[in-house]
């Protein structure tokens, strides 16, 4: 099949590889000259396990191709996925005007059937918008298809996710659309849901504030825990072995933050507000997660009440392992947080450092472990990278000033910590002492 993928965000650049993997031409189209330069050459730029080997693979076969062209993009697809950002609006709302934009240049540019896809999370109602304006705008020449099929992927593993996914969500108005997008899933081996456009809108924003609520009501509870010396991880294994619940989002920690969360659950509560519907779970979700971040600094504050001259060592900027994205990690907050109550801080990311460096002003950091560490008061963990989760602790011991290691991710086991001789205090499990 022959498709044209608009946006080279995570999600344009990722889908629109993997369907040139399962043997689709796909072209990939952006407004950004220079990234689509970088990308010809094989140049990623976003950080992302196995993506680059496969954009590589697949310029090289020639399936994969990149351009600023839309009109040549298109001239010959039999699908157009849309795939620009919807980010977060000051009220709180989806923005809209990328996908608007996009829809406008489809009008221009339809020279015959086509399934305009949106696959950027939109709110619901955004499919028929985008079919009027495209009719608007190609003056009804030409018939056409517009379908949703929202995008699942986590950042860090957004290859793994895309070609082993749990399934494949397809909203159209047609059976000509169901079938041309039923057919492209065929090699994913997924099962799909085919279902109306607004239906599978409303799917997408109902997974993440779903996962999200997960996230937050695990971190109630570990708030909780917290006052009566239980332990969360025990308590969410124990929850997540009923399989009605189920293991997975259910790790206590310092709150989500990413891409994604924030903005589709404040986009989701607007969407309720604008139909007087009072969305209060994820109001509450929301403001559980707000919170969450602080606990970190009420933990560094219990042990330190003044900070003044005290150098803490932050291990992790990106909002989780495996990626260099920033967009509301709890870094952000945090660091200017330690350093206006006058500490010093040094950061460590292996990978994020560099877009870290354009959100926090000041941003000390080092690329080096073990000479963040050194000389130490406290060593606060905020992303879960495996470089820290498997870092040396009698070594880290001999480098701090203060053992004192405050965990927002509780990676360490208390067993292990037990007779470490460190200070080791968690989210939602006995502080050792
Ligand atoms: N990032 C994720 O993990 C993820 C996962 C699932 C769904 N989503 C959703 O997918 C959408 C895209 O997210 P993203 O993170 O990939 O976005 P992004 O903001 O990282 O990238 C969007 C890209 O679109 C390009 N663009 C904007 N207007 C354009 C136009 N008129 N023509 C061509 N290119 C244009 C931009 O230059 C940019 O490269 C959003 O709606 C998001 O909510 C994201
Ligand atoms: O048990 C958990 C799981 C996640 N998180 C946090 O939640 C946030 C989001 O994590 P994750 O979902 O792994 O990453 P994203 O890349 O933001 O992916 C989410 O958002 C995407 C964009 O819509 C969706 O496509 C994915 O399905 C959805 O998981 C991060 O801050 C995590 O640290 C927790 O605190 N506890």
């Amino acid at each position: 099949m022959n498709i044209c993928v608009i946006g080279t965000g995570y999600v344009g650049l990722v889908s629109g590889t993997c369907f040139s993997e399962i043997g689709n031409k796909v072209t990939c189209i952006d407004l950004d000259e220079e990234k689509i330069e970088r990308l010809k050459q094989g140049i990623i730029p976003i950080y992302e396990p196995g993506l680059k080997e496969l954009v590589l693979k697949n310029i090289e076969e020639e399936r994969l191709h990149f351009s600023t062209n839309l009109a040549e993009g298109m001239k010959d697809a039999e699908v157009v996925i849309i795939a620009v950002g919807t980010p977060q609006a000051p009220s709180g709302e989806a923005n809209l005007e990328y996908v608007e934009n996009v829809a406008v240049s489809i009008g221009e540019n339809l020279n015959g059937y086509k399934v305009i896809v949106t696959k950027s999370t939109v709110p619901v109602g955004t499919g028929q918008r985008v079919k009027s304006i495209i009719s608007e705008y190609s003056h009804g020449k030409y018939e056409f298809d517009v379908a949703s099929n929202p995008e699942f992927l986590r950042e860090g593993s957004a290859v793994y996710d895309t070609m082993n996914m749990d399934r494949a969500v397809i909203g159209v108005e047609s059976k000509r659309a169901e079938e041309v997008l039923t057919k492209l899933h065929e090699p994913f081996n997924t099962e799909v849901v085919v279902t109306n456009v607004e239906t599978s809108e409303m799917i997408k924003y109902a997974s993440n504030a779903f996962l999200a609520t997960k996230i937050s009501f695990i971190n109630e509870i570990a708030n909780l825990s917290e006052h009566f010396g239980a332990d969360v991880i025990k308590v969410a294994e124990g929850m997540g072995l009923d399989k009605r619940i189920g293991k997975h989002f259910l790790q206590a920690g310092i709150g989500y933050g990413g891409s994604c969360f924030p903005k589709d659950t404040s986009a989701l509560i607007h969407i309720g507000r604008e139909v007087g519907e009072d969305l209060s779970i994820l109001k509450a979700v929301e403001e559980v997660n707000g919170k969450q971040r602080m606990r970190i600094a009420d933990k560094v504050n219990e042990i330190y009440p003044d900070l003044e001259g005290k150098k803490l060592a932050v291990l992790g900027l990106a909002f989780k392992p495996n990626t260099d994205d920033m967009r509301y990690a709890p870094s952000i907050d945090l660091i200017p947080y330690f350093k206006n109550k006058g500490a010093e801080v040094i950061a460590y990311d292996p990978i994020a450092y560099e877009n870290a460096a354009k959100e926090i002003e000041g941003l000390q950091y080092s690329t080096d472990l073990y000479e963040t560490i050194k000389d130490s008061d406290a060593v606060i963990i905020l992303t879960e990278w495996d470089e820290v989760k498997k870092m040396d602790l009698s070594k880290v011991k001999e480098l701090v000033n203060e053992p004192i290691i405050i965990d927002g991710r509780n990676i360490y086991k208390l067993d292990d910590m037990k007779n470490s001789g460190f200070y080791y205090a968690s989210i939602g499990r006995p502080t050792i002492k």
